[in-house]
């Protein structure tokens, strides 16, 4: 009998058993050869062979005679090398190879184990491989604008209660807090309820599990530990875009636990709809619960991080102090990623207790001169002289040329605080830049400006209104 006949045998068996079976069961024989009215097949464990001729066999033969071949009695074999592995695809296969994850220990090939049994050892495996770190909170997570939609669904879940969206979907770029969620989640779950089994894994050792399962056989594991939780959590979903095999066994997964009733809880990049090589049907699932996005981090929320992580820093160093001004500074110059704006602050920590200094302006410059470099906004001195002219309504040749004005020299200083503020120029260099003033005249203006915000709302207003058209 030719391969193909077998697999248009298992599109018949496929109607009769329906979809559930027959990936477990039926999708995972391989078939070899008809002889003598004996269908042979290889299959991952004895457990499973077994299991389908207790429960499949009649059904099978059935569609064999059907299908006008003679068969009385069917073979089971436990398949003892790669080639006979099931089908997953290369490209997963090599890929978990190629990735960088850990795993001299966990490629070694482990001990054949059919029973189900084995997947409470897997299950504490898993965990371990992803384990929750206790300082990603609720109680650390700072709550602005652009995440407060993000929060408010995480905290509704965390409460446990009837799954009412399902899954819940998290996205948003790099480092903008979509893992520290997820974690703050399991925590709490597990804070309400410590019996929940709550496993919480990224994309990438979801798949690398699947492939070593096919490898060593153990798929019938596989599938009993990923159905047996109560809440699902997988991290970067992205990362199966494009990785057939590994596609289709997260989306069975995905609909077992659904029909129990289970919560799942995603996190990718960028919002379900624009990953490229995502299956539609597993786009399609992704879409149907609830799915919201963290937004790039604002000034607010930078500033309210920063403020929340000083707090912690002052436990390790509780003698260090911070000048006024530095963390607004930090937070309108470093980038929207959070963990970036973390990074910083903790080398400025460190830096400042070994020279045993206050972190004031110049500390932080010195400290942290390759991070401002590279997260400088790419706002120009010529863009700030020209909307500040727009701005007070004046030319854009006054703000840079002698006259000394009281109606020109105010804006001229704005301008040159929004530059020192915004741009990673020097003092001489933005001097040069307004008609080749001196250096100190540029401090004197920075530091007038910076005065006058204190004590003159109007100013502080002006400023705020040019900062914020300036970012957008
Ligand atoms: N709103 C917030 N409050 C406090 N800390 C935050 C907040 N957002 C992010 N962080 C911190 O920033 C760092 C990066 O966050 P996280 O790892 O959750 O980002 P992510 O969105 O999962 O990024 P990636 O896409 O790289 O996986 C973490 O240390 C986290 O605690």
């Amino acid at each position: 009998m030719m391969e193909e006949n077998w697999g248009r045998l298992r599109q018949r068996l496929l109607k009769t058993v329906g979809q559930n079976n027959f990936t477990t069961w039926i999708e995972p024989l391989e078939f070899t050869r008809v002889d003598d009215g004996v269908a042979f097949f290889n299959v991952p464990t004895n457990f499973m062979g077994n299991y389908v001729s207790q429960n499949f066999a009649d059904l099978i033969l059935h569609e064999f005679n059907l299908s006008g071949e003679p068969v009385q009695r069917l073979a089971f074999k436990v398949a003892a090398n790669e080639a006979a592995r099931p089908a997953a695809r290369r490209s997963d296969v090599a890929d978990v190879v190629e990735s960088p994850i850990d795993a001299a220990d966990d490629m070694a090939p482990r001990a054949r184990s059919a029973a189900p049994s084995a997947a409470a050892k897997d299950l504490a495996d898993t965990l371990q491989a992803a384990p929750l770190d206790p300082r990603f909170t609720f109680d650390s997570f700072v709550v602005g604008k652009p995440n407060e939609l993000a929060h408010a669904a995480a905290r509704r879940v965390a409460e446990g209660g009837p799954v009412t969206f399902n899954p819940l979907v998290l996205y948003g770029g790099v480092g903008l807090g979509k893992t520290h969620l997820m974690h703050a989640i399991a925590w709490e779950l597990k804070d309400r309820n410590p019996e929940l089994n709550v496993l919480y894994l990224s994309a990438e050792q979801f798949m690398y599990r699947f492939v070593q399962a096919l490898r060593e056989r153990k798929m019938m594991d596989f599938k009993h530990l990923f159905r047996s939780v109560d809440v699902l959590m997988v991290d970067d979903v992205q990362f199966i875009a494009g990785k057939d095999s590994t596609q289709e066994e997260f989306f069975h997964t995905f609909n077992a636990l659904v029909d129990q009733n289970k919560q799942i809880i995603i996190s990718a990049d960028r919002a379900p709809g624009e990953i490229k090589d995502l299956e539609d049907r597993v786009r399609s699932r992704l879409q149907c619960g609830l799915v919201v996005d963290l937004h790039p981090t604002d000034y607010e929320l930078r500033l309210g991080i920063l403020q929340s992580k000083v707090a912690q820093q002052m436990q390790t160093y509780p003698d260090l102090r911070i000048a006024d001004g530095v963390l607004e500074f930090l937070a309108h110059r470093i980038s929207t990623n959070v963990r970036v704006l973390e990074g910083a602050l903790t080398r400025l920590f460190a830096f400042a207790s070994l020279v045993g200094r206050e972190i004031d302006m110049e500390l932080t410059q010195d400290c942290l001169a390759d991070v401002l470099r590279a997260s400088e906004r790419k706002i120009t001195v010529e863009e700030i002289q020209r909307k500040v002219s727009e701005y007070y309504n004046i030319r854009m040749s006054d703000i840079i040329g002698p006259k000394r004005l009281r109606s020109y020299a105010r804006p001229r200083q704005v301008a040159m605080y929004l530059c020192k503020q915004l741009t990673s120029r020097s003092l001489p260099e933005i001097g040069r830049r307004f008609g080749g003033r001196d250096h100190t005249t540029v401090m004197h203006g920075v530091r007038r400006i910076e005065e006058l915000k204190t004590i003159d709302g109007q100013i502080a207003e002006d400023v705020e209104m040019l900062r914020r058209a300036l970012e957008a």
